[in-house]
């Protein structure tokens, strides 16, 4: 995955500690995720979640019918994403061929992102699989990488119909120029293995955090009801929540703390390698060695967590240190860049 999704290791996700990770993070948190730049690109969440609310209401409309959530909020989440980075929907008005081939796609690529080959641990298995993984690796990166470029193009000459004049791309491409690079060649591979690693990031995390969440709510009516309680008291029936209003919502907070704690979307974090020889948990690592952490098991230890299977977000609010527990985005230098957007979609759509 890593020599062919990740660009011979040069995505943000994929790249070993040093310069040219540093600059993909720095690029990220100066231009792209900070909150001036994010919060220039509320209107398009906003925009995308009213769009989700009519769906919802013209689905369950005249009668109560049963609505499939899931496909919802996958179109919401990457709709919101290919917006917010290339100006464009790829579900409803831009369901066009190649947007659905990109989608299916991206869902191939993250179907075997994190540790599904059996061969990276036991390397004898590449013998028996006769490179079968390899090869479908190789061409998804390719599939990918083409699309990739043809939206780099796209926005280098300005494509009539694109909302081109904020996106994520936009910021990048100036940033080349800026920085006085003339392209996107093999010498300067910064532009696509940084699209490619942070879709491939965002792309489902969100919203299977979003089906989650709504599954744990409607399976417990009680907390079901506080959150609404707590929806109205602070913003009224009259109004719709605005992704700015969040913080004055806790108990919400909370909801998608434990949601993130029981139901983490990257269960076993992204691997991990040591970089020199060291410790962990008393265990001897030589340098090389690759680690997995394990979220799912550490939020559910009884060690750690009171009642540790239940779904209880009044965990957080009593003055203790519960959040500071987990670990569903992560914890150091390699936390995930996207936590505060991913946490401002998550608690926007639900609200
Ligand atoms: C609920 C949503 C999300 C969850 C649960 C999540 C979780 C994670 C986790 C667990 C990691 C690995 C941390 C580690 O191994 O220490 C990670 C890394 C990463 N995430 Fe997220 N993420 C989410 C949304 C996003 C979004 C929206 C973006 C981008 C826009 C994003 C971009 C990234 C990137 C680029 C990395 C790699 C960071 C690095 O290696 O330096 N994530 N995420």
């Amino acid at each position: 995955m890593s020599k062919h999704i990740g660009y011979n290791y040069t995505t943000v996700t994929q790249a070993p500690y040093g310069d040219h990770w540093r600059n993909l993070r720095r690029i990220g948190a100066v231009e792209i995720f900070s909150a001036h730049r994010l919060n220039a690109l509320l209107p398009i969440r906003r925009e995308e979640v009213r769009r989700l609310v009519s769906k919802l209401a013209a689905a369950g409309s005249p009668h109560r019918r049963v609505v499939e959530l899931k496909s919802l909020f996958r179109e919401l989440t990457f709709d919101t994403m290919m917006r917010m980075v290339a100006g464009k929907r790829f579900y409803g008005d831009g369901d066009d061929r190649g947007s659905r081939e990109f989608r299916e796609v991206l869902k191939e690529v993250v179907s075997l992102s994190g540790a599904t080959n059996p061969a990276d641990f036991v390397p004898v298995l590449r013998w028996i699989d006769g490179g079968k993984f390899e090869k479908t690796v190789a061409g998804l990166a390719r599939r990918t990488d083409s699309f990739l470029q043809k939206l780099i193009e796209e926005h280098r000459s300005k494509k009539e119909g694109l909302d081109s004049a904020n996106t994520m791309l936009d910021h990048l491409l100036a940033l080349q120029v800026n920085l006085g690079v003339s392209g996107d060649t093999p010498k300067t591979p910064w532009v696509r293995p940084w699209l490619s690693g942070h879709v491939v990031a965002w792309t489902d995390t969100s919203a299977v955090t979003l089906e989650w969440a709504m599954s744990n709510l409607l399976n417990h009516p009680d907390i079901l009801v506080k959150a609404r309680e707590e929806l109205d008291k602070q913003i009224g029936q009259e109004r719709m929540v605005d992704e700015l209003d969040i913080s004055s919502l806790p108990y919400l907070q909370n909801i998608i703390s434990e949601t993130l704690r029981l139901y983490p979307a990257a269960p076993l974090l992204v691997p991990h390698a040591s970089s020199e020889d060291c410790v962990v948990g008393g265990y001897h690592l030589p340098r090389d060695t690759l680690l997995l952490v394990n979220a799912w098991v550490i939020h559910r230890d009884p060690n750690l967590w009171e009642d540790p299977t239940s779904f209880r977000p009044e965990r957080y609010g009593k003055g203790g240190n519960e959040s500071c527990k987990l670990i569903a985005f992560g914890l150091g230098r390699r936390s995930c860049p996207g936590a505060g957007l991913a946490q401002r979609v998550v608690g926007f759509t639900l609200g």
